[in-house]
């Protein structure tokens, strides 16, 4: 049972809370090191908060924000799911429900992505517009 721990090729379950969150980080890794949308995700992300310091954004303003951000991150990490699984499945053959299935991933993205900036817009030009 304990074989799967010592050569790191566990296939079990977890045993405890640590070991669960070491694989969580693991995932969170992966999608820094390999996805290079989500680093752009999160490099904007970045942005927007320092924006958001810079005007003084209220509570709910902020709460917004942690929406869209974990909306548009959330939707990248499950894209990158998908692309892994049907990989998984297909082996890199080509077949219409694989790309069915990946395109719908990414226009899941795409459209978590529409509703951010829409949120980012609503919240930041009308206080940009008072500068001028
Ligand atoms: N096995 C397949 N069969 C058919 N079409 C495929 C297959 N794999 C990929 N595609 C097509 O190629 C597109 C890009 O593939 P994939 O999502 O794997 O690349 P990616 O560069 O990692 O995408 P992303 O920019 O979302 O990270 C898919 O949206 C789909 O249209």
């Amino acid at each position: 049972m304990n074989m799967g721990l010592q050569d790191n090729k566990q296939t079990e379950k977890n045993h405890n809370f640590f070991q669960s969150l070491k694989h969580a980080l693991d995932g969170v890794k992966l999608l820094i090191a390999e996805e290079r949308n989500f680093r752009f995700d999160i490099i904007i992300s970045a942005i927007t908060v320092i924006l958001g310091l810079v005007v003084q954004l209220n509570i709910n303003e902020w709460l917004w924000l942690c929406v869209a951000f974990s909306t548009v991150l959330g939707s990248e990490a499950l894209n990158s799911i998908i692309e892994n699984v049907v990989d998984l499945i297909v082996d890199h053959r080509f077949n219409l429900l694989a790309k069915r299935a990946k395109d719908i991933a990414a226009g899941a993205v795409l459209l978590s992505a529409f509703f951010a900036i829409i949120v980012g817009c609503l919240i930041f030009i009308p206080k940009i517009m008072l500068w001028f």
